[in-house]
């Protein structure tokens, strides 16, 4: 609305220019400041305008994209995302249901465990899992869980109990299935919600990071782990990426999420954002394309990783 007046406002003392000349001398000086002043407002406010929208995020069909100009403004934006998030469901399910991956994912919520959300998010109600974790020993510098809780679950109060690892005194397949009954059972007493639709879990947030491959959780390009529509939970002892013993969840289970973010950060991962937020290129290929949740899908991206779209 404002834009719309301010350029209407131009465009009148714009026509006002020919008699202009007839006028007397000091009309003609402020009618001119006055045009000057008027399109410099404008143009401010189209540049202001434009950053808010690019801010806001657009909707690309692939969910939604937002771009930061930095991994400092998206760790920020991050924060207020999850705690938003996590508000909404403690007071309507009485629980919050959120899903880590590993990798770069964990130093960018370093904002929640800042002021205002370390006192303002009710952690009490959390409820912590895996996308997917490494078959190794939890004190591991590859363990996902080691990753979280140094970077993150150690400076926030979750109760312990609330916090679900993998036994990985098992086997991968054996992991798999235990944090399978785990889940089943986290169901069945409704602390995880199910979703009507498709009879998986349905988590009220995924975050997610995503490869330079295109790979998510542990779903590898071309792997036939990408194609697994029965099982909530799976494995893989040829994980391309080391460690290679993986439990993971499978796609059935991520797309049924309340909510997924998909944290992107770094050049490096610019050529595979573009490839999955544009049209073509075989989803086996590169497993980001198959994330569809039931719910909403927010990209966070910084300006490395859109910087090829
Ligand atoms: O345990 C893992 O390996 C992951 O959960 C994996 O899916 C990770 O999220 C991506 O590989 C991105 O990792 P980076 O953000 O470190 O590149």
């Amino acid at each position: 609305m404002a834009t719309c007046s301010i350029s209407l406002a131009a465009k009148l003392l714009t026509t006002l220019r020919p008699p202009l000349r007839r006028s007397p001398p000091c009309v003609q000086s402020f009618v001119t400041r006055t045009i000057a002043r008027v399109s410099v407002i404008s143009a401010d406010y189209k540049k202001l305008n434009f950053r808010v929208k690019s801010s806001m995020g657009t909707e690309k069909g692939k969910g939604k994209v937002q771009v930061f100009d930095t991994e400092e403004a998206l760790a920020v934006s991050l924060a207020k995302y999850i705690a938003d998030l996590s508000d909404h469901f403690s007071k309507e399910r009485g629980a919050f249901t959120v899903v880590f991956s590993g990798g770069s994912l964990i130093k960018s919520l370093r904002k929640l465990v800042e002021a205002p959300y370390i006192d303002s998010v009710d952690w009490s109600k959390w409820h912590v899992f895996w996308v997917d974790e490494r078959l190794v020993p939890k004190d591991h510098e590859d363990s996902n869980y080691k990753l979280a809780n140094d970077g993150f679950l150690s400076m926030v109060p979750i109760p312990t109990g609330n916090v679900y690892t993998i036994n990985e005194a098992l086997s991968a397949e054996g992991a798999a299935d235990d944090y399978e009954t785990c889940v089943k059972h986290l169901v069945k007493i409704n602390t995880i919600d199910l979703s009507q639709a498709s009879g998986f879990p349905k988590f009220d947030l995924m975050l997610l990071s995503m490869g330079p491959d295109g790979h998510v959780a542990s779903l590898f390009p071309g792997h036939p782990l990408v194609h697994e529509n029965k099982q909530w939970v799976s494995f893989i002892e040829d994980s391309p990426k080391p460690p290679p013993q993986r439990i993971t969840f499978t796609f059935p289970v991520i797309n049924s999420s309340a909510n997924i973010a998909l944290v992107v950060a770094g050049a490096g991962k610019a050529d595979a954002v573009n490839v999955a937020l544009g049209d073509g290129q075989n989803p086996d290929l590169l497993p980001v394309k198959l994330v569809s949740p039931e719910g909403e899908l927010t990209w966070f991206l910084d300006r490395g990783a859109a910087s090829k779209l």
